[in-house]
């Protein structure tokens, strides 16, 4: 890629507020791309912090320890010291955390954006020479405004800032191929002759690897606009075939077979069609109440609802979900033992953000359940934490292995995709189990007709239970 020499480079140093999944990974592949650049990371979490310095990485992401193992101590960086690196970069990402407002104006739907407007007043505090300001955080439109707004009133006598737009499209899991090879990056700014300069300056950075024609221009309020709506248009996709997929469980269609024929058109195409127990992560819920909180501010009631419905679908589809395995496991569970496979909210992550597992396990606990939980990647004291436990006495146990996790189960309910969970030995977990043993599969990933043969009552998402089930569990509703 046509990257100018370092004589004549624009940025030398970048400085990246915030160690998370955004900024520990893009940071990385900057570092491996650019090697005339200087990265520094830097976190006020100096647990994260000194878990991007060691051998265990605070996060798990396909591909990335050896991509940090290359470049740390040449020029990646992961710091406490905040005001040293913020000083000396010539570009600032800030990649901190947006999550929902907890209370307050907007509780329970606006962006909390007080760890952003926080960088920006160190920024402006301690930095004493112009520099370049990239929103990476997902933010409201319009945020960059008060992002200026805050930088304007505390900055130094002589120092002037840009303030960009570039939001950040990886998905976890596959965080290093999108980072490497994203469809798109957007940089959006002010539309003054210094902007276009800020802007070209961090295309130039991107352009060390990304293809020109990938790097979009536009204006601040699109950039940021663009992100909401883009993760809004995904959540949507998976909402709606979640909801066809409660019309084929209510008719005798197959979820699976409607998907492929409406992926086969070309203008719909294959991806995110998959019917789940729901999506979960830290984006998609939190994007979309922020999409629904911004258009009821700006009076469009009608868009809010409609935006809205993606949300109220997904938990649908998770109520749906966990109230079906208890439907058929004689709508009792009181005292049964279930074993979870998967924890994390997407395959190739340890995150469980928002994770429908969560949601799946917790309503297991009230129907009176004691699980087994089985995750490759989620750490015990996470789970334990997520279910509000704080040991495994209370109806909770954490296995490290699948098979003990499924010994003496009524049923395996799979909540993650995992690729290694469609390779397991289902005949020795089933010899463990007790009779008649269930299998829910919310993924779609098993092979149902070999676990049937096993003997296993398999029920899974957007597919009527097996005939000898049916008038039991499902009553009127198979008389469609
Ligand atoms: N997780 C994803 O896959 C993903 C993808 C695209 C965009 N995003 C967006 O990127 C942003 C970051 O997400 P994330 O998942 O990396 O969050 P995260 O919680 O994993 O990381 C954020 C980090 O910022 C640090 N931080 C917060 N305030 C700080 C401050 N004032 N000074 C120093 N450090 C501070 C926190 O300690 C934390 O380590 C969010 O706006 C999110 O919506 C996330
Ligand atoms: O057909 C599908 C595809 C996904 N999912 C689920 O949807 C959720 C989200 O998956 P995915 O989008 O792959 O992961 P995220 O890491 O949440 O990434 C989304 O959110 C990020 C944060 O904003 C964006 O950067 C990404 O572009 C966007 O894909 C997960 O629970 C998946 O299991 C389904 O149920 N069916």
């Amino acid at each position: 890629m046509a990257a100018k020499t370092t004589a004549e480079a624009p940025i030398r140093k970048i400085c990246c507020i915030g160690a998370g999944y955004v900024g520990g990974p893009t940071c990385s592949i900057l570092a491996l791309k650019c090697p005339d650049i200087q990265v520094t990371v830097v976190d006020r979490n100096e647990l994260r912090i000194n878990q991007w310095n060691s051998e265990k990485l605070p996060i798990f992401e396909p591909g990335l320890e050896e991509i940090v193992k290359q470049c740390r101590g040449t020029n990646l960086f992961f710091s406490t010291d905040m005001v040293p690196a913020l000083k000396e970069a010539d570009l600032i990402f800030i990649s901190v955390n947006t999550p929902t407002k907890t209370f307050g104006l907007g509780k329970g739907r606006a962006a909390d954006l007080k760890f952003v407007e926080s960088c920006a007043r160190l920024i402006a505090e301690v930095c004493d020479r112009s520099k370049i300001i990239v929103e990476k955080s997902t933010v409201p439109v319009r945020s960059a405004a008060s992002i200026v707004n805050v930088l304007k009133a505390n900055t130094k006598p002589g120092v002037s800032y840009q303030v960009l737009s570039n939001p950040e499209f990886l998905a976890e899991g596959t965080a290093v191929n999108d980072l490497t090879n994203p469809d798109r990056v957007l940089i959006g700014g002010e539309e003054s002759d210094e902007g276009r300069k800020a802007i070209d300056a961090l295309s130039w950075v991107y352009h060390h690897w990304v293809p020109a024609e990938k790097i979009i221009k536009m204006n601040t309020w699109s950039s940021e606009l663009s992100k909401l709506a883009a993760n809004a248009f995904l959540a949507q996709r998976i909402s709606s075939i979640n909801a066809i997929s409660a019309v084929c469980e209510a008719t005798g269609a197959d979820v699976s077979e409607v998907a492929k024929a409406i992926g086969l058109d070309s203008r719909l195409g294959p991806k995110f069609l998959q019917a789940s127990v729901g999506w979960g992560g830290s984006c998609f819920q939190k994007d979309i109440l922020n999409l629904v909180y911004i258009s009821e501010s700006l009076n469009l009631t009608s868009v809010a609802a409609y935006w809205q419905q993606v949300i109220d679908m997904n938990e649908y589809q998770k109520t749906r979900f966990g109230q079906r395995i208890v439907q058929a496991m004689f709508n009792t569970i009181t005292d049964k033992h279930i074993a979870i496979l998967g924890f994390a909210f997407k395959k190739n992550t340890g995150d469980t953000r928002e994770s429908p597992a969560i949601y799946v396990a917790k309503h297991l606990l009230e129907e009176g359940a004691c699980l087994h939980i089985f995750d490759p990647k989620v750490e015990r004291v996470q789970i334990l934490l997520d279910l509000d436990q704080s040991d495994e006495k209370t109806g909770v146990a954490i296995h490290e292995d699948p098979y003990e996790a499924a010994k003496g189960t009524h049923a395996l309910v799979i909540c993650t995709e995992w690729d290694q969970f469609s390779t397991y030995d289902y005949q020795r977990m089933y010899d463990s189990m007790l009779k008649p043993a269930f299998v829910f599969d919310g993924r779609k990933i098993l092979n149902h007709s070999a676990l049937s043969e096993i003997g296993f009552h398999v029920e899974t998402i957007g597919k009527r239970p097996g005939e000898s089930f049916q008038a039991q569990n499902w009553g009127g509703a198979n008389n469609v």
